[in-house]
């Protein structure tokens, strides 16, 4: 469970009269995600005679990696992916029109709650859906004149490296070295001249909300930045393309996935060649952020701890699988 930080029901409900929201029905922290504290309200709605159930709120007080001056950033690419047809949340305002808040001494933003549910075995249809939704992504984003570097770029992932240090080898013997080779092989063929764009950069499953194989909403679009466009492809394909402990690649649900793209957006022959060493990239940026908070999680948070393994297996495949099982056909 992703609760760091504890706020007693009175404060939300304290909190909730700054909105046309309605009081506090309940409240329960969220299980699933890492990164920050969530919490799903349920409130009377604004006219107080809402049943149980019936207006429902995401609240999110922002942890660990996000900036409170990148909040903006965030909020103003929703706006723009939602006026494009992007099944986005909103960030609710509040009476006087803010939608940053302080709550619990971090920064808060309530958020408007979608419904659907996220597949934790992808089918071939659902990673197809996927990566048309990407790709409805790419071209929503089209025009949008924000701009936000990737902390999590190559230097980044250098910084991170340096930060485990002799660490990596307390979770598995030898992973300091695998890391170290795989950075030096990146710095020589990391690609620099492919497109780049406004990406969501973590489009795992727990990120798109799904009924059947209908996409619902995309949500925790907290690592959004600029970047190469078909890394975010790749992020989305190591996510869904595996086994969870990334032993077990899914031919199947990558070829969807690529023809998903392909039907709303689509690839150059340039990101196609250059597709293995993106994936390779991908594997590597979530092997280091689950060894960095492997080793650094708080004892007392409410949070599961993802397996950075899971991300070298996935790593050890792309660095050896033949470029052409990648994305089908
Ligand atoms: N707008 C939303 N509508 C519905 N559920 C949401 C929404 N935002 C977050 N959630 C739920 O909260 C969980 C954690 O949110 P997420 O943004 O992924 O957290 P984190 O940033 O900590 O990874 C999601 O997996 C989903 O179940
Ligand atoms: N997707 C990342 C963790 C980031 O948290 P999320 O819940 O926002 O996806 C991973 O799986 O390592």
């Amino acid at each position: 469970m992703a609760v760091y930080t504890h706020v007693p029901a009175e404060e939300i409900d304290a909190f909730l009269t700054r909105y046309d929201a309605g009081r506090l029905v309940s409240a329960k922290g969220i299980a699933e995600g890492v990164e920050n504290s969530n919490y799903l309200l349920e409130t009377t709605g604004a006219d107080g005679a809402g049943q149980s159930g019936s207006h429902r709120y995401i609240l999110t007080l922002y942890e660990k990696r996000v900036d409170e001056a990148d909040l903006p950033f965030f909020m103003d690419l929703l706006d723009h992916l939602g006026a494009r047809g992007c099944l986005v949340p909103r960030f609710i305002a509040d009476r006087e029109g803010n939608r940053l808040q302080q709550l619990g001494g971090r920064p808060a933003c309530l958020i408007e709650f979608l419904t659907g549910i996220s597949v934790t075995e992808p089918t071939p249809d659902q990673a197809r859906a996927a990566g048309a939704a990407l790709g409805e992504l790419h071209k929503a984003a089209e025009g949008f004149a924000g701009k936000r570097r990737n902390a999590l770029d190559l230097a980044g992932w250098h910084d991170l490296a340096a930060k485990c240090g002799d660490d990596f080898d307390v979770i598995a013997p030898g992973l300091k070295a695998r890391v170290a080779q795989e950075l030096s092989y990146l710095d020589v063929h990391w690609p620099g001249d492919l497109a780049r764009s406004v990406i969501h950069a973590d489009l795992f499953p727990d990120n798109v909300l799904m009924l059947g194989d209908a996409v619902t909403g995309l949500i925790d679009f907290y690592f959004s930045c600029t970047d190469i466009r078909a890394y975010d492809l790749a992020v989305t394909h190591s996510a869904w393309c595996f086994s969870n402990d990334g032993a077990t690649f899914f031919a199947d649900r990558a070829a969807a996935m690529g023809a998903g793209y392909a039907a709303t957006h689509g690839l150059t022959d340039a990101e196609r060649a250059a597709f293995p060493i993106l994936c390779r990239g991908a594997a590597l940026r979530f092997l280091l952020t689950r060894a960095y908070d492997w080793i650094n999680t708080p004892a007392d948070a409410l949070v599961t701890r993802k397996d950075p393994l899971a991300f070298q297996r996935r790593l050890d495949f792309y660095a050896s699988a033949d470029p052409a099982v990648l994305l089908g056909a």
